[in-house]
């Protein structure tokens, strides 16, 4: 909790027992409840009545909608209900999660490095499954990440908050976990954002601490701010961290966007692979099923030819590309991501309208919990819809650098105008810096959203140390930090499955570059995946693409539901039987070196 103001009244809601307040935010309060029927505790999210315009209801139950779509996903939290109380404050009746959240525990707890990867790899899946919907989170952070009774990590906050207040209201991104592209003077999002805000959440729940913090020092916004933009990533203090959990979390938290995992997606597969290489199990990645990996089709061929048929043998994957082919200052508003937007080739990430709108006065002081300084939510932004592109054709992907001709990543799809289209793609093949596209052609299967974007103010004075004209964050913190040095003085001192890549049967693919990671640790994706059914066995092979003495796999079985362990094996091939019930079977494998080092990415395939 953070806010000095008091609590509001909770309401009276039919069906429901008021129990206790569980918490206060920045535009709204959280309270238990004892529902009647089912019988069962509530979280009962309570706009305060300041923000009660037409827009903000609106805004606010295109959010719950939004929301509902998200709440299947096991790691994010459920919402059951959304309504209008007798008093006019909208509310949303959303699953308790009754463990404190780990924004609770990162100060006082030591997280095993177990635990940090499986969080990762849930939360990473959450991120995941909100992105192929359209939805940035944008302020994913320790306090938003809530845990199940069950123990589950459950990402919430979805942008709620961002839709309240007046039509043109804003909240904020929390600056200890924000991207530096989104720090500056003209934002530009996509969903690399979200990947380094969770990289950030990790390196928090690892070190302690939010990454730019630093003991001792001045850890004002500006500061943060300023060390976000342009100081090293401090190591993290921990000698049971392994090297490549390091190297995972600095290249999630890459100031260059393009450098940075592509999606939320590649950093989960990523942590698996640590996960393997220290003989832990293999969390596994929940998405739907419409996010499994399709069968190869044949070139020219039959849209529907299903590859796997016996005697057939086809590639899978190269390896490289798509397989299958706290609080202190709060800027945050929410970006969805248009899944129809198909933009055409040459557009890529869509960058966040620097408008600028102040909209309800003073910000209001809040707490700083994390870093024990005192906060100003500045509150901007309208929700702003754009209307969906239905061009849905496949694209041939292309080589990174120039936009025109780009693979059409998921990335390229946030797209908010054409004529805001403009940047670099991002690197092709899972985001690994300097590695070659792979002439796979991917396409999307979309999913309705909502596109809404940003609006900051511009009102707000230019923060000191700023040469260049001032962004709607840096116009924000320096605000902050005014009220702060007042503050101060009277208190104190965060190709995927998705994709569906169809990759071409009789290209061989290799990855021309290897990824570069931290520390050196570089193992290539097996390739060349293939496989071959008979009856209900399948025996998936494949090469390796720089074998080298010792190299061994790791496969596991993938897909919806499977959580089953690697398993160490020297062979190039492994049979498989189709589950019982199933239609067909995948796999994921990896090339582990005799030092432990595993592929970053698993080269995944299905049976048809
Ligand atoms: N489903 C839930 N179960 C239990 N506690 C919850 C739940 N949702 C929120 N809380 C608690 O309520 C408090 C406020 O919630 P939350 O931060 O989501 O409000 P908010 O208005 O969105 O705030 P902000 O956007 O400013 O962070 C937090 O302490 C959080 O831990």
């Amino acid at each position: 909790m953070s806010s000095r103001r008091q609590p509001s009244l909770p309401p009276k809601i039919p069906g429901y027992q008021y129990v206790r307040l569980l918490g206060m935010g920045g535009f709204a309060d959280v309270f238990e409840y004892r529902q009647e029927l089912p019988r069962r505790s509530v979280a009962v999210k309570v706009l305060l009545s300041g923000s009660l315009d037409q827009d903000a209801r609106e805004a606010f139950f295109a959010e719950a909608n939004v929301m509902a779509q998200l709440s299947h996903h096991p790691s994010i939290v459920t919402i059951y209900h959304a309504d209008i109380a007798a008093d006019g404050r909208p509310f949303l009746v959303m699953e308790y999660c009754s463990r404190p959240s780990l924004g609770a525990r990162y100060r006082t707890e030591r997280f095993t490095v177990a635990e940090v990867l499986r969080t990762g790899i849930r939360v990473g899946s959450a991120v995941e499954a909100a992105h192929r919907l359209g939805i940035l989170h944008r302020d994913i952070k320790p306090a938003n990440i809530l845990a199940t009774d069950f123990g589950w990590p459950a990402l919430t906050d979805f942008g709620i908050a961002s839709t309240l207040g007046s039509g043109a209201v804003a909240t904020g991104m929390s600056i200890p976990w924000s991207a530096p592209e989104l720090l500056a003077e003209n934002p530009e999002g996509d969903v690399r954002g979200d990947v380094y805000s969770l990289g950030a959440t990790l390196y928090t729940l690892l070190a302690g601490r939010s990454p730019f913090e630093i003991p001792g020092r001045g850890n004002s916004p500006a500061e943060l701010l300023s060390r976000i933009e342009r100081s090293p990533l401090p190591p993290i203090d921990r000698e049971d961290v392994p090297a490549g959990l390091n190297a995972v979390v600095a290249r999630a938290m890459t100031k260059d966007p393009d450098r940075r995992f592509v999606s939320a997606l590649a950093l989960a597969h990523a942590l698996q692979q640590v996960e393997r290489s220290m003989q832990l199990p293999v969390t596994s990645i929940d998405l739907s099923e419409d996010h499994l990996p399709e069968p190869v089709r044949e070139p020219g061929g039959d849209p529907g030819a299903r590859w796997g048929a016996p005697g057939a043998q086809d590639v899978v994957d190269d390896g490289t590309a798509a397989p299958g082919s706290d609080q202190a200052t709060r800027l945050r508003p929410i970006v969805s991501i248009d899944p129809h937007g198909g933009p055409g080739p040459g557009t890529v990430a869509a960058p966040l309208p620097p408008a600028a709108t102040l909209v309800d006065g003073p910000p209001a002081a809040r707490t700083d919990d994390a870093l024990g300084v005192d906060d100003q939510a500045t509150r901007l932004r309208p929700i702003t819809t754009i209307s969906a592109q239905e061009d849905r054709a496949p694209v041939e992907s292309a080589a990174p650098g120039p936009v025109v001709g780009a693979a059409p990543t998921l990335d390229s799809r946030l797209s908010l105008t054409p004529a805001v289209l403009e940047g670099t793609p991002p690197a092709p093949g899972y985001g690994v810096p300097g590695m070659q596209p792979s002439p796979v052609t991917t396409s999307f299967s979309p999913t309705p959203s909502e596109l809404r974007a940003r609006h900051y103010d511009s009102s707000q004075p230019r923060p000191a140390e700023g040469r260049r004209a001032p962004s709607p964050v840096r116009r924000a913190v320096a605000a902050a930090s005014a009220v702060l040095v007042v503050a101060a003085l009277g208190f104190v001192a965060f190709q995927t499955w998705g994709r569906e890549a169809q990759t071409n049967p009789q290209a061989t693919v290799e990855p021309s570059e290897t990824p570069t990671l931290v520390g050196g640790a570089t193992v290539p994706a097996p390739a060349n995946l293939r496989s071959v059914t008979e009856g209900d066995s399948v025996t998936f092979s494949w090469s390796n693409p720089d074998e080298q003495e010792g190299d061994a796999y790791l496969w596991q079985l993938a897909g919806v539901g499977q959580t089953s362990r690697a398993e160490r094996i020297e062979d190039r091939s492994v049979t498989v039987e189709v589950p019982e019930g199933e239609s067909r079977v995948c796999i994921e494998v990896s090339v582990v070196r005799t030092d432990g080092r595993a592929s970053t990415t698993p080269t995944q395939g299905c049976s048809a």
